[in-house]
């Protein structure tokens, strides 16, 4: 398959089996998606992989950020339970006197963008999900961030259903998108 073609096909899939990528499987593939542009090669990201009981405790950090308790906060709880592993996007802003935080921002979403894009070309499917939470204080505690980072959500990473629903997304017009000065 052309890049062309891997990238036209990329889609979310927000429903996955308990499968998921061995922490061996994710390291040539964070290699690669370390290639976007990056002013002043700063990498001004990292990732964090949360497996197994991270995920629960992540909930757990969900649900004391809304202050919910029972049925209620069992839910909001489960959500991050949708897939065996996540990967938690941290842009890390460094200082810098020619490189903008918001530069910085869009190499650590482009690394995002790029590692879901690589996740779903070999086989896996993914959604990058936020929600309301990702600033919260007890979320930013439980991922350890220091006061320069920020959490820019979550790849939701699992094994493709076997019944996987048919394409829907509506033609796109590039021309729509893409003028001349
Ligand atoms: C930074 C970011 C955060 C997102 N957060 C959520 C989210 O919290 N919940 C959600 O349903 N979709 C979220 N999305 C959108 C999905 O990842 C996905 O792109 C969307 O459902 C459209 O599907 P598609 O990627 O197949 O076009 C987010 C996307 C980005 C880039």
């Amino acid at each position: 398959m052309s890049l062309l073609d891997a990238v036209a096909a990329r889609k979310s899939h927000s429903k996955v089996t308990s499968d998921a990528p061995t922490h061996a499987e994710l390291l040539p593939l964070v290699a690669a998606a370390a290639s976007v542009a990056d002013y002043g090669s700063l990498r001004p990201w990292r990732l964090i992989e949360l497996r197994d009981d991270a995920r629960s405790r992540l909930g757990t950090a969900f649900a004391e950020a809304v202050g919910l308790e029972g049925h209620h906060a069992e839910k909001l709880a489960s959500k991050p339970l949708r897939a065996s592993l996540l990967i938690a996007v941290v842009a890390v802003n460094k200082p810098s006197h020619k490189v903008l935080p918001w530069e910085q921002d869009v190499a650590t979403a482009g690394v995002a963008h790029t590692l879901s894009l690589l996740l779903h070309d070999a086989g896996w499917g993914v959604m990058w999900r936020t929600g309301p939470h990702v600033d919260a204080p007890a979320v930013r505690e439980l991922h350890g961030l220091a006061d320069n980072e920020r959490l820019f959500g979550w790849l939701y990473v699992g094994g493709l259903p076997e019944k996987v629903k048919p394409e829907k997304k509506s033609k796109f017009d590039p021309e729509s998108v893409l003028s001349q000065l």
